[in-house]
C-alpha cells in the first residue's frame, strides 16, 4: 500500500524531477524551437512529435506542418486533457501498413525524463501493457453506475497504514465490494492486507452487478486478442491461467479534485495470483493514468533510475474501460498523476471514480497462502528490480506494516505451474471448492512498491 504513501510520492516525484533536470536540456531546446516554429501548438503535441521523430527537430516540425495543414483544429493549448491524436498520424505510411503478422517488440518511443501521452487504442497496445475501449457503456448505463458511485463514495475512506513508524493515509479515498454478506464476513476475517485485516468492505451495488457481465466479456476479448496478436508465438503467457477471466469483486477508488493521485505502484498479486488481469473502468473527470516499465537493474543498460525509459500516460476519460494485461504487474507500475487543471464533468464535477473489476483466485485464498511465522498470511511478490532470478516470485512476510508489528523476517520462493496454479495441497482445496464461488472470492487493494 506504499503506493498511497504522501512520503512516497514526494520521495518518487522527487526522483522523476532530478532525472527531467538531468536529461532534459536538448529535449527543452528542440521544444523550445519548435515551440516558436508552431505557436499554436501545445507542448504535449510538440513532445509527441518529437519523440515520434526520434528527436528530429526537423522531421517533427514538417509533421506538425502537415497535421495542421490537415486538420488545423487539431492543435490545442489547453492543459487539460481528452483530445485524441494517434501516434500513427507521424508515422511513415509503410509503417503502418506492414504491421507483422507475429508480434514484434514495438519501437520504444518513450524517453528518459519525458512522459509519451497516447490516446489512440492502437497506440495504447502497442506501446503499453493495456488495451483500452472508449464509450465502452451505454450512455445510460455509464451515468446510472457513476452517480450511483458517486453517491457512495461520499462514504467512502482514505486508508491508513504504517510507514516506519508513522501512519500515514492514501489521498484519495475507496472501499471494496464484493457479492454476498459471507464474501464479506470471510473478508474481513479471512483475507489480510499488508498483515491487517480490511475493515470497509461492502456488497456489491445493483449498477456495479449489471455491469460486471459486460465487462467481463469485453475484458475476455481483449485477453484473446492480445494472445493473438502480441504475444510470442500467439501463445499465453507462462503462468497465465487458461481458465476465463471472471470478476469476482470490485475494487473502487475516488479521486476528488485534480490533485488526489495515487502513485507509482504494481497491484497485489496474492489473492490473484501470477499474471493478473485487471478490468479498470472510468467515470467522471478523465485524468491521466501513467505507466512505466521496471528496468531490472543490473542488465546491459543497468540502472538504478526508475524513469530511465521516461513513462507513458494513458488518458482514461469518462465511460473507457482500460484492460491491464497479464504482463502489467509484474513488469510495469502504474500511478495516477496529480493533474494542473481538469475538465469539470456534467455530473461528476471534479470527482472521477475508478473501478477495478478483479478475479479473485479460489486457489489463492487466504487459507491456502502460505503463512508467516507472525502467523499471518504472507504476501505474494515477483523480483522485478534484480535481473538475479528475475520474474521469480516469492512469499514474504508484510507484518512490518502493521502498527506495532516487526516483520517476521519470513521469506518462501513461489512455485507455480505453467498456467499459474500453485503447488499446495489439492486436495485441501478440492474441499474448499465445493463452496460457492462467492464465497471465497474476494477485493484487494493495490499495493506491491518494491
Ligand atoms: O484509478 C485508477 O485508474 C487506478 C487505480 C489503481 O491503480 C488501483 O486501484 O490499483
Ligand atoms: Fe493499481
Amino acid at each position: 500500500m506504499d503506493a498511497f504513501l504522501k512520503r512516497n510520492k514526494r520521495k518518487s516525484s522527487a526522483i522523476e524531477e532530478q532525472s527531467l533536470d538531468d536529461d532534459n536540456e536538448s529535449t527543452d531546446v528542440k521544444l523550445a524551437i519548435l515551440s516558436s516554429l508552431h505557436s499554436n501548438a501545445s507542448q504535449e503535441v510538440l513532445l509527441e512529435a518529437l519523440l515520434a521523430h526520434d528527436g528530429s527537430v526537423e522531421a517533427a516540425s514538417a509533421s506538425l506542418a502537415e497535421d495542421r495543414s490537415q486538420s488545423p483544429k487539431k492543435q490545442r493549448n489547453s492543459i487539460t486533457i481528452g483530445h485524441q491524436t494517434s501516434l500513427r498520424l507521424f508515422a511513415s505510411k509503410s509503417s503502418t501498413e506492414e504491421r507483422p503478422a507475429s508480434p514484434k517488440k514495438a519501437k520504444l518511443l518513450s524517453k528518459k525524463g519525458a512522459t509519451l501521452h497516447l490516446y489512440d487504442p492502437e497506440d495504447i497496445a502497442e506501446h503499453t501493457p493495456c488495451s483500452i475501449i472508449h464509450n465502452f457503456l451505454p450512455q445510460d448505463e455509464a451515468n446510472d453506475l457513476l452517480k450511483e458511485l458517486l453517491e457512495e463514495s461520499d462514504t467512502f475512506e482514505k486508508i491508513s497504514f504504517k510507514l516506519f513508524d508513522n501512519i500515514v493515509q492514501s489521498e484519495h479515498t475507496s472501499t471494496f465490494y464484493v457479492g454476498t454478506e459471507a464474501e464479506i464476513n470471510t473478508q474481513k476475517h479471512d483475507y489480510f492486507y499488508n498483515g491487517a485485516r480490511m475493515t470497509n468492505v461492502r456488497r456489491i451495488t445493483p449498477q456495479l452487478l449489471r455491469v460486471r457481465p459486460r465487462v467481463q466479456e469485453a475484458v475476455n476479448k481483449e485477453i484473446q486478442n492480445r494472445i493473438k496478436t502480441r504475444y510470442p508465438d500467439g501463445k499465453k503467457l507462462k503462468h497465465q491461467s487458461l481458465d476465463p477471466w471472471s470478476p469476482n469483486c470490485a475494487f473502487v477508488n475516488c479521486y476528488n479534485g485534480p490533485q488526489e493521485n495515487v502513485g507509482y505502484h504494481s497491484d497485489q498479486m496474492t489473492y490473484l495470483g501470477p499474471r493478473a488481469i485487471i478490468g479498470s473502468l472510468s467515470l467522471g473527470v478523465a485524468r491521466e493514468f501513467r505507466v512505466r516499465r521496471v528496468i531490472p537493474k543490473d542488465t546491459e543498460n543497468g540502472t538504478d533510475d526508475p524513469d530511465a525509459e521516461g513513462q507513458i500516460s494513458i488518458h482514461l476519460p469518462h465511460n473507457s474501460l482500460l484492460v491491464m494485461h497479464a504482463e502489467m504487474q509484474e513488469e510495469w507500475k502504474h500511478s495516477i498523476a496529480p493533474a494542473q487543471a481538469i475538465d469539470p464533468h456534467p455530473i461528476a464535477g471534479s470527482r472521477r471514480i475508478n473501478v477495478t473489476y478483479r478475479d479473485y483466485k479460489k486457489m489463492f485464498h487466504a487459507r491456502y497462502t502460505p503463512r508467516c511465522k507472525c502467523g499471518i498470511p504472507s504476501v505474494l511478490r515477483v523480483v522485478q528490480r534484480k535481473k538475479e532470478n528475475w520474474g521469480k516470485y516469492f512469499w514474504m512476510c508484510h507484518g512490518g506494516n502493521v502498527p506495532g508489528k516487526e516483520n517476521c523476517s519470513f521469506f518462501q520462493w513461489a512455485d507455480f505451474d505453467d498456467d499459474g496454479n500453485p503447488s499446495w495441497d489439492k486436495a485441501r482445496y478440492k474441499k474448499a471448492v465445493t463452496k460457492p464461488l462467492a464465497s471465497t472470492s474476494q477485493v484487494t487493494p493495490q499495493d506491491n512498491n518494491q
